[in-house]
């Protein structure tokens, strides 16, 4: 086996090699720390990790790419497993507002919020969602970011806009060195129109968009804002059986401002992930962990909340739910593409360990995606998407926060930055 690109002298490599699974509880700080690591790559796949030298089958020759990791920390490439990617205009008219002390659920009430990113999206081009959208994928890639979960939920009831904005990161998948997951998400709110009928746009979500997201192909989840005044528990649950009726895995905005339940109703449908949490109750964490639903906590949105609530990381990794960390990119409750000041929030205001954190935002974060056998550990015939951070070790990148510890980032076995 011949070597295209070879790391040597690795003081860190944080390889989280295990089983192909969400990693729960003690797993969760297990990270396969090799000191003096070396891996090497043929294309865009690992074909070797190790400590030390190459042994004797691993093959360089003068086109070999040789990197020095001496006092570098490895990973593997960072997964932001929760984001709404693709939208128009910003929010930063709601600041004046959020240091007034209105509520995100309000502003949502008066038609601000999420409908007045409706509005900015639909009078934006395809080509002014994708140049805005790649912007913000560049700097994710430059904070160590390969794989992204990208919503649509910006068109509602303006089904050509949500097939916009699917159609936009389709196109960025293809053009962009990011890997880019899709997930519908038409229960995103009620627009305006249904206010007073919101059972029919259910119906409308039901019968006419899951439907033809399916036969388009546009997605592989299907996700509802499940939240007090937006769609209930019984709605919630309609849209998302329905979309696992039609091959979209099932994924949820749970329990993020009140306690609805979205935490045991994630439980019942058998979502993939239940996002948010801040306010799940004990039942629900309970029943999550019977489950194995993955808890995808984002900590920026209730950073940027202000409301002092933040999700129960401890607990949840304490009952054996797996938890993955993401930033919940959005120009509204959390306008950040910074997966790296994510990490931590969660170490330093959720009091996850620096291991937890970085298996939330590698293998659990696959796992969030159903990408596990391909992505989120360093290992032979894995995807080569790594990242080189400029640290001594990893307690230093979590630690000293707020700025951007990546030196390079490898995609697909090249190196980007
Ligand atoms: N809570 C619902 N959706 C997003 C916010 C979207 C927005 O405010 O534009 C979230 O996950 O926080
Ligand atoms: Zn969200």
């Amino acid at each position: 086996m011949k070597a295209t690109l070879v790391i040597e002298n690795i003081s860190k490599l944080i390889t989280l090699k295990g089983e192909n699974r969400p990693r729960v509880g003690q797993e969760m700080r297990e990270i396969g720390l090799i000191e003096n690591g070396i891996v090497a790559i043929d294309g865009n796949e690992i074909i070797y990790v190790g400590e030390g030298n190459l042994p004797s089958h691993i093959e360089v020759d003068n086109d070999t790419v040789f990197i020095d990791g001496t006092g570098k920390t490895v990973t593997p490439g960072l997964i932001d497993s929760h984001t709404h990617l693709v939208h128009g205009g910003s929010r930063e008219n709601e600041l004046a507002m959020k240091l007034k002390g209105v509520e995100y659920l309000d502003i949502l009430e008066k038609g601000g919020g999420i409908h007045s990113t409706v509005k900015a999206t639909k009078e934006a081009t395809f080509q002014e969602l994708y140049e805005k959208a790649k912007k913000s994928l560049d700097t994710m890639l430059s904070y160590g970011v390969t794989t992204v979960e990208a919503k649509s939920g910006y068109g509602i009831e303006d089904f050509d806009v949500e097939l916009k904005q699917m159609e936009v990161a389709k196109k960025l998948d293809e053009d962009h060195p990011i890997d880019i997951v899709s997930t519908f998400m038409g229960a995103h709110a009620i627009p305006e129109k249904y206010e007073n009928n919101p059972e029919k746009f259910v119906d409308i979500i039901i019968e006419e968009m899951i439907p033809e997201v399916s036969k388009k192909g546009l997605a592989k989840f299907c996700d509802v804002f499940c939240e007090k005044g937006v769609f209930s528990i019984e709605q919630s649950r309609k849209i998302l059986e329905a979309g696992k009726s039609y091959g979209l895995i099932p994924k949820i905005h749970a329990d993020e401002i009140k306690p609805l339940g979205g935490a045991e109703l994630a439980a019942d449908i058998g979502c993939i992930t239940a996002d948010h949490l801040v306010a799940a109750s004990e039942e629900g964490m309970k029943r999550m962990s019977e489950e194995k639903v993955i808890a995808n906590l984002l900590p920026g949105t209730s950073f940027n909340l202000q409301s002092g609530n933040f999700a129960k990381a401890r607990k949840l990794i304490e009952i054996g739910v797996p938890v993955s960390l993401s930033t919940d990119y959005n120009p509204g409750s959390c306008p950040t593409e910074n997966l790296q000041l994510i990490m931590s929030f969660a170490s330093l205001i959720m009091k996850m360990t620096p291991e937890e954190v970085i298996t939330a935002v590698t293998i659990n974060g696959a796992c969030s995606l159903g990408l596990e056998s391909k992505k989120g550990s360093i290992e032979e015939g894995k995807k080569a998407d790594l990242v080189i951070f400029d640290a001594p070790n990893l307690n230093y990148i979590i630690y000293h926060f707020g700025i951007n510890h990546v030196e390079k980032v490898i995609k697909d076995g090249i190196v980007i930055k």
